[in-house]
């Protein structure tokens, strides 16, 4: 008999570049793998305060070194990320509340567009290449006026929280929950260690029937 699939939870920020590279490497690898993906769209605001930490960005080595890091992870991924120009106005000042609260009115009204209406947000953030994700105009208005709901903000909040009490400083961080342990792996770039925990194999960030597929 197959194995009932194991719970791997994604906390996430459409903020964080690096969260959007580990979103779509394990939504490639739900079909590979015997694992039950569960999105939780979180604050990394929240996150980073709660922690004590700061985004890397704002120390210039680091700063530039993300820069190009995630031009070559671009191409490795195969995710079409681009740091926007206007990166410390949009990233650092304007914040995600907005967005990661309509994400969790996305969760709680229409969970099955979730995957889309998030890669949707990262192509606004990080690619300006946007097509639409497939909600109607009258589904997006009436999630924007969820958004100021108490239902909705203290969903996202108490995501965030659950991701700090899983002991994040920053995002994307995975939960991967094995033989009635939880494992949390912060980044995108440990995908070689979460699949030994799982127990499956690795076959890198464009997995073959993805990349039979683009
Ligand atoms: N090495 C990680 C880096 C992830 C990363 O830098 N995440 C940022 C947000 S985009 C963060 O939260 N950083 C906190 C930290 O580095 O302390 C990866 O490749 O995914």
């Amino acid at each position: 008999m197959a194995s009932l699939p194991r719970k791997l939870e994604l906390f996430y920020d459409v903020l964080s570049p690096y969260s959007w590279l580990g979103f779509e490497v394990l939504c490639r690898y739900q079909h590979i793998w015997n694992i039950d993906l569960h999105l939780c769209p979180s604050l990394i605001g929240g996150i980073m305060k709660n922690s004590g930490n700061k985004p890397p960005a704002l120390l210039p080595q680091k700063g530039k070194y993300m820069f190009v890091d995630l031009q070559h992870l671009r191409k490795f991924y195969q995710v079409p990320i681009q740091v926007p120009k206007d990166f410390f106005s949009v990233i650092l000042e304007k914040g995600s509340l907005t967005a990661m609260r309509f994400l969790t009115a996305v969760k709680q009204e229409n969970p099955e567009m979730l995957e889309r209406v998030s890669r949707e947000l990262w192509m606004r953030v990080w690619s300006r290449a946007a097509e639409k994700a497939g909600l109607s105009k009258e589904q997006a208005k009436s999630l924007l006026e969820k958004c100021s709901t108490d239902k909705v903000k203290s969903s996202l909040r108490e995501t965030t929280e659950a991701a700090c009490n899983y002991g994040a400083f920053g995002l994307p961080i995975t939960v991967v929950h094995v033989d009635n342990k939880s494992h949390m792996l912060f980044g995108s770039d440990r995908m070689e260690l979460l699949a030994h925990l799982l127990g499956e194999q690795w076959q890198g960030p464009v997995p073959s029937p993805v990349k039979g597929k683009l």
